[in-house]
């Protein structure tokens, strides 16, 4: 945990509860009517991610250096990306009565992003934000606030298990520099 300054967002995380059943269904429920708009949901949450917090653009070797929306839009390794995250939330979705299913999804996408994309763990929270915020925007009158409860304490077993991958592969002695 040494050189971790920059990143305390992250490291107070708590361990989130389990979803209950009611959260589950209102989890699945939201879902079923965003899936349905898959691609465009998941391009308006990373535009979003994107001009809003530009300094995630820099993993990102196509569209780094591109701030306006219409062009960040037209980019396919944006709309990849969009693509995949969308899926594995409905992986994760399909699959919140089958723990070891959700970590070793996160499992997954942990490594790579800690070992092959190099990401920062702090963009997961802010991604998590961001998709909070689009869902709500995009969705109102699916999005009661008891179900954006229930999103947010999904979204906080993502970062949790993404956080510990993190821990396991050894990010904060790989990452030297943070800021
Ligand atoms: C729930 C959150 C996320 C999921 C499910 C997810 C999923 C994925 C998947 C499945 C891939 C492709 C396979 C791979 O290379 O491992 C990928 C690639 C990538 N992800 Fe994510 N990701 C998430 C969040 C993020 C965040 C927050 C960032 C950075 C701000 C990021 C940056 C990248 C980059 C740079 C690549 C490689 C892109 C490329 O090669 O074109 N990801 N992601």
């Amino acid at each position: 945990m040494e050189s971790m300054q920059g990143e305390g967002e992250v490291d107070r995380l708590e361990r989130p509860s389990p979803l209950t059943d009611r959260e589950k269904v209102m989890i699945q429920d939201t879902w079923a009517k965003v899936y349905q708009n898959c691609d465009d949901v998941g391009v308006a949450i990373l535009i979003r991610l994107f001009v809003n917090f530009p300094s995630s653009k820099q993993y990102f070797s196509q569209f780094r250096h591109i701030e306006e929306p219409e062009k960040l839009e037209r980019s396919t390794q944006l709309r990849n990306h969009a693509h995949r995250i969308m899926n594995a939330i409905n992986t994760l979705v399909e699959s919140l009565d089958n723990s070891d299913k959700v970590a070793s999804v996160l499992k997954l996408v942990g490594k790579a992003h800690a070992l092959r994309h190099k990401v920062e763990p702090v963009y997961f929270k802010i991604l998590s934000g961001v998709i909070l915020e689009v869902l709500g925007e995009e969705f109102p009158e699916d999005v009661t606030p008891e179900v954006a409860a229930a999103w947010t304490k999904l979204l906080a077993v993502v970062c949790w298990n993404i956080k510990a991958v993190y821990e396991e592969v050894g990010w904060s002695k790989l990452s030297s520099s943070t800021g």
